[in-house]
């Protein structure tokens, strides 16, 4: 699994890159900080990383695209060979049309006695090659030449530092334009980019550092965030530790709805995850026909047999907090109880067949978290599901305007977008090995316990999230391939206790 540095090592503001060329205006035209100088700081912090992570690299080859993210690559380049490093400068483009800082510093390695040589093809021989072709200024999908040495750069086996960003991500999106490079490391610079962790990020970026370039702070006063990066180490903050005298009726009560005939364990899954995630009391309310042995072996977890919207009365009123849908189906039983459970002023999650049948009927609601994945946000946008993947921030953000709440938008970088102004946030925990059946069901139970516990909404929304991601990621130590929902639900006791730290 790859990883990423201590979250106290990494920032939590996320800019899109326009946002980061404002930044690097800022520093230059109100701090006096010159372009160049920015380069050479940009430069070094890269060049004394790879000096760090890859001690051994004696062969060093930097592909130079031509505007500035390559002239950071000269400087590394420059910096490289004066400390010895075999290097060279692969340039994709034309080495004399390079402009501005970019030209400045190429000028730089040549008269430090370095040699630009016109990219044709990948040396036989390298231990570490540097991404320089492009940042934040990729504007069209990779084609030709540049697309072609980042195909060739991501067969070849030696690691790839890629400065900034991985040539061919959209700095704001995480999409791949065309071909992108799967970098080991990324360092990115003066404001931590959101496609980083939003997209296809989790898959190109391999572990990410970062440097404000010593950026005064003032720089960053007026700019509004992006999206705030999240996870667990932050967000574990959110729980108290319990009252000495608690009992389990102070520690809320989840009251599942779900389970329609055959679909008994997605209910079951996210019942014994508000348990694990600390609820005091968990009731499934079910279709008769699983009541009965629902809870064989999960005596805790009481089950009520409920066959008309009615049945659902007296255990609403016992409940801090309804989830509706996991294995809700959509047929006429689970549209029945979706249809008394959508007006309650209950703190409600809503989750799976719920949200098919909100897409159905659509109408706001005030307190409550919608949990799709990309599939359900495009049912309920009427939009595909590719569409959602393209833009996931704009998803989130449009679902929150339409239906109210908070939403969850499921997937690698989950997304939690409350209502406006407020800045969205994109967690950072999780792996593939959490794409397994009944995740979801999980997530659903972890958000339920935590609202139920007394968290607020958003901050339940976001606490839950990071709690199942880092639980995901505990699991995964024994490995993603294999890892089941119920690992899940193993891993959330000693986290949501702070009695495990998750190494990224
Ligand atoms: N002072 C600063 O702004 C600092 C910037 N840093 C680095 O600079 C890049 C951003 O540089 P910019 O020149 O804006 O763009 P890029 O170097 O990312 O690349 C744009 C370059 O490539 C051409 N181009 C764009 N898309 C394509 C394409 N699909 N195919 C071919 N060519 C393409 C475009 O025409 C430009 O020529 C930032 O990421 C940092 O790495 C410093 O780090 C800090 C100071
Ligand atoms: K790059």
């Amino acid at each position: 699994m790859r990883r990423i540095p201590d979250s106290d090592r990494l920032p939590h503001a996320l800019y899109r890159a326009e946002q980061v060329r404002r930044l690097d205006r800022l520093a230059i035209e109100r701090f006096g900080v010159s372009g160049i100088e920015l380069m050479e700081r940009a430069g070094a912090v890269a060049y004394r990383l790879l000096r760090v992570r890859w001690p051994n690299a004696r062969r060093l080859t930097v592909l130079a695209g031509m505007g500035n993210n390559g002239g950071d690559g000269y400087v590394v380049a420059r910096l490289a060979r004066a400390a010895g490093l075999d290097t060279r400068v692969l340039q994709l483009g034309k080495a004399d049309q390079v402009r501005g800082e970019a030209a400045l510093s190429l000028a730089a390695y040549r008269d430090a006695g370095g040699v630009i040589e016109d990219y044709l093809g990948l040396p036989r021989k390298t231990d570490l090659y540097v991404d320089a072709l492009f940042g934040t200024g990729l504007v069209r999908p990779v084609t030709g030449p540049w697309a072609e040495a980042i195909t060739a750069l991501n067969a070849q086996r030696a690691p790839v530092l890629a400065l900034d960003l991985p040539s061919g991500l959209h700095a704001d999106t995480g999409c791949v334009l065309g071909v992108a490079v799967r970098a080991s490391v990324t360092v990115s610079f003066i404001g931590l980019k959101l496609g980083l962790f939003v997209g296809a990020g989790a898959e190109y970026r391999g572990e990410v550092h970062f440097s404000a370039l010593e950026v005064p702070a003032q720089v960053y006063a007026g700019e509004i965030l992006a999206a705030v990066r999240i996870d667990w180490a932050r967000e574990s903050r959110l729980l108290t530790p319990r009252s000495r005298i608690a009992h389990k009726g102070d520690c809320g009560h989840v009251l599942v709805v779900g389970g329609a005939p055959g679909m008994s364990g997605a209910a079951r899954l996210a019942g014994e995850a508000a348990l694990r995630a600390g609820a005091g009391l968990v009731t499934i309310a079910t279709h008769p026909r699983h009541a009965d042995w629902l809870n064989l072996d999960r005596p805790e977890l009481m089950v009520a047999a409920v066959e008309r919207p009615e049945d659902l009365d007296t255990l609403i009123e016992r409940a801090d907090v309804v989830a509706i849908g996991p294995g809700l189906g959509r047929g006429d039983w689970g549209r029945r109880l979706w249809e008394r459970v959508r007006g309650l002023s209950h703190p409600l999650v809503v989750d799976a067949d719920a949200l098919n049948l909100l897409a159905e009927s659509p109408g706001a609601g005030p307190d409550w978290i919608l949990t799709p994945h990309p599939g359900e946000a495009a049912r309920l946008l009427g939009s595909a599901t590719a569409e959602i993947q393209s833009d996931r921030l704009a998803g989130a953000r449009q679902i929150q305007a339409r239906f109210g709440g908070v939403v969850v938008l499921k997937g690698a970088g989950t997304i939690v977008h409350g209502p406006a102004p407020r800045v969205p946030a994109v967690c950072s925990d999780g792996n593939p090995g959490m794409a397994t059946a009944g995740a979801g069901d999980v997530l659903t139970g972890v958000i339920a316990a935590l609202r139920a516990q007394g968290l607020e909404t958003e901050a339940a929304a976001r606490a839950g999230v990071c709690l199942h991601a880092a639980a995901g990621d505990l699991a995964a130590r024994a490995g993603e391939r294999g890892l089941i929902a119920t690992d899940i639900i193993a891993a959330l006791r000693t986290l949501s206790n702070g009695l495990a730290k998750v190494d990224r």
